[in-house]
């Protein structure tokens, strides 16, 4: 039976800001002719707004798109504007340009939490095709809210960021997903566990993520086996990582504040004896504004942080750390879904 295919409407945002071009006009143009498959909730989404159980969330199709819903306020126009500006600046090199999710404008889409067609951003779907992804998402910066914010968006942000490792360590984790085995599947601690780590447990985390264990169960020390191929390397995360360092320490168009890096890999192919696909993607621009010239150096020092952080998984794999000794970590071990 052939499987009949509704046309969706194009939204175009007003923006705000002198970021819009002719290209992103070009663009929503390109996905006003776009037939989309039927949308899902995504599979391995670690944080942010979730679709389901009527709320409003990001959905992807089956040809490797993710819809993110416009928030209805600034922030849906600003990440708008955000792409359009950075997916037609010609000053950004194209190294760079593969650490951001492709652009495909914006499209009006029925929205999951069924209030009818409402506006999209059209995005690459960065989990297309990976069926057990490790992923992190990691919060960088140690102050995440932009200089035009209000005071109670300011004091929200400041009390998250004073709660959490981002003023201490200049990031923190907003979601992760380790998978483990077939058995035990992916261990997805709660949101609230993860935002109030000490540096240790952090460190933790960061060498579970590369582990072949990470059951508490087993009370095992993380083993790091995957540390070289997934942070090491030529092409692995921690050269990823000082590439995207590079580019922070010369430009100064963008400041990316509450912006996250994503960090994935598939764990099974390296026991195939592939490549894990290790990569880092950033993600979220609600709040990125424009540099006017001056280094972002409240992402630069969080990028610092992070890179330090793995640096030293790669040269010392053994070294002990101490297991999680915050009680709410330690209550909330058991997986969102069950596991391990
Ligand atoms: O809704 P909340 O309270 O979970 O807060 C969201 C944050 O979740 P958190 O509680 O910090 O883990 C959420 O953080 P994560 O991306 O999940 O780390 C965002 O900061 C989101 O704000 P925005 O869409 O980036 O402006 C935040 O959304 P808003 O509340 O500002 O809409
Ligand atoms: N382009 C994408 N492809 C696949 N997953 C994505 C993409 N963008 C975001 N995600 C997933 O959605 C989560 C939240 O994204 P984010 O843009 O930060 O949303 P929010 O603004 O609601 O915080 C990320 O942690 C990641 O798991």
């Amino acid at each position: 039976m052939a499987v009949k295919k509704r046309r969706k409407r194009v939204f175009t945002s007003p923006i705000p800001f002198s970021w819009q071009t002719s290209q992103f006009r070009e663009q929503v143009s390109v996905g006003s002719s776009l037939y989309t498959d039927m949308l899902k909730v995504p599979d391995h989404q670690v944080a942010g707004h979730k679709a389901g159980n009527g709320k409003l969330g990001p959905l992807v199709d089956n040809s490797g798109r993710f819809y993110k819903p416009l928030q209805g306020d600034e922030r849906g126009s600003n990440e708008v504007s955000f792409y359009a500006s950075f997916s037609s600046d010609t000053r950004i090199p194209v190294h760079i340009r593969r650490f951001f999710p492709n652009f495909y404008g914006t499209q009006l889409v029925e929205a999951s939490d069924g209030s009818g067609l409402q506006p999209h951003l059209v995005l690459q779907n960065l989990t297309l095709g990976q069926v057990n992804p490790s992923i992190m998402d990691i919060k960088i910066g140690s102050r995440t809210w932009p200089p035009q914010a209000t005071e109670d968006y300011i004091h929200k942000c400041l009390k998250k960021d004073r709660q959490s490792t981002s003023i201490p360590l200049g990031f923190r984790f907003s979601g992760l997903q380790i998978y483990e085995s077939k058995e035990s599947g992916f261990w997805k601690p709660e949101k609230r566990s993860i935002k109030c780590l000490s540096a240790d447990e952090v460190k933790l985390i960061l060498r579970k993520f590369v582990s072949s264990h990470v059951s508490e169960k087993m009370d095992l020390k993380p083993d790091c086996t995957f540390a070289s191929v997934v942070y090491g390397g030529s092409a692995g995360i921690l050269a990823q990582l000082l590439e995207l360092k590079a580019w922070f320490e010369d430009q100064t168009i963008y400041h990316f504040y509450s912006c996250s890096v994503l960090m994935t890999y598939e764990k099974e192919l390296i026991s195939y004896g592939k490549s894990p696909y290790a990569e880092i993607k950033l993600v979220d621009f609600a709040h990125v504004v424009e540099g006017k010239g001056v280094i972002d150096h409240n992402f630069l020092g969080g990028l610092c942080s992070l890179i330090k952080f793995i640096s030293e998984i790669l040269t010392m794999p053994d070294e002990c750390t101490t297991e999680s000794s915050s009680e709410d970590f330690q209550k909330n071990r058991i997986s969102e879904g069950g596991t391990p």
